[in-house]
């Protein structure tokens, strides 16, 4: 982070090329990854350089359930938007990477898998009864976009995508290192992601460069994408300023005594 408080965007100008072309806007998408991404946040370092306590990681996992378990119920909301059974069927194995399905557990009974590893009862991971206010808040936003939006902006938010493949291996790496609580059976979710998060970043990606045909629709892509950072940082931050800060709010998680 810089002494402005500014952590990338002063780093990586923005390329000020108009959105004219295809390979324009994947370009400006790129920028939108490399100076907003989560993986960026402070609250991400310490988690990966093996700087949390156990507590601290509990808030993380606890947390990060809220947005797991939410992203099955988006994919259903923008499968909802197309009318073509072709997307529909593409888009519908993101549900059942989440769900499950018959001889295949799903990516929410392996997130359990962590928080039971760290401690967490799974009535209370799953009630979300702990979460923090903003991370309700950012899941919720998140539904309510791809419901709001365009189907175009819908595809859009999901390309943060693109870069979550390096964060999942920075973090197999650094917490399997750095933590004696952590071990490769509860990191499993993150192991399977690896694919999975590729072909999907790859088809949101191909849509959105194949049906954005306007500067106009083009700049809807990159402010969905913009928006979706978001809808992750606030989440980082808010992990910051209850337990590294220490400013718990009312009714959230504290580590020894909750969960
Ligand atoms: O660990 C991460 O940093 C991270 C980030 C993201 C993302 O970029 O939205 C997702 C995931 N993980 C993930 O596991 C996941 O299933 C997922 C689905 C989506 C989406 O927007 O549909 N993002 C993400």
């Amino acid at each position: 982070m810089s002494a402005t408080g500014i952590y990338t965007a002063e780093i990586i100008p923005e390329p000020q090329e108009p959105l004219d072309s295809p390979e324009a806007m994947e370009r400006r998408l790129r920028w939108i990854g490399a100076t907003r991404y989560h993986s960026l946040h402070p609250f991400h370092h310490l988690l990966h350089g093996g700087k949390l306590n156990k507590g601290q990681v509990q808030a993380w996992a606890l947390n990060r359930y809220a947005y797991q378990s939410i992203i099955p119920i988006k994919d259903a909301v923008v499968l909802s938007r197309f009318r073509d059974r072709e997307t529909r069927l593409e888009w519908r194995h993101r549900i059942e990477d989440h769900d499950g399905i018959a001889g295949d557990e799903g990516g929410i009974e392996r997130w359990l898998v962590l928080t039971d590893g760290l401690g967490l009862s799974r009535d209370y991971v799953e009630s979300t009864r702990g979460i923090l206010p903003a991370t309700r808040f950012a899941v919720e936003a998140y539904v309510h976009f791809v419901r709001d939006r365009s189907p175009l902006e819908a595809i859009a938010s999901s390309l943060t995508e693109l870069f979550a493949p390096n964060i999942h291996r920075e973090r197999i790496a650094g917490m399997l290192k750095h933590y004696d609580f952590i071990n490769p059976d509860v990191m499993v979710y993150f192991s399977r992601r690896l694919n999975q998060a590729t072909r999907d970043a790859e088809f949101a990606l191909k849509y959105c460069l194949e049906h954005a045909k306007t500067p106009e629709q083009r700049q809807q892509v990159c402010d969905a994408l913009a928006f979706k950072t978001d809808v992750l940082w606030v989440q980082q931050d808010a992990l910051y300023q209850a337990y590294v800060n220490g400013m718990v709010p009312p009714g959230a998680f504290v580590p020894g005594r909750d969960g």
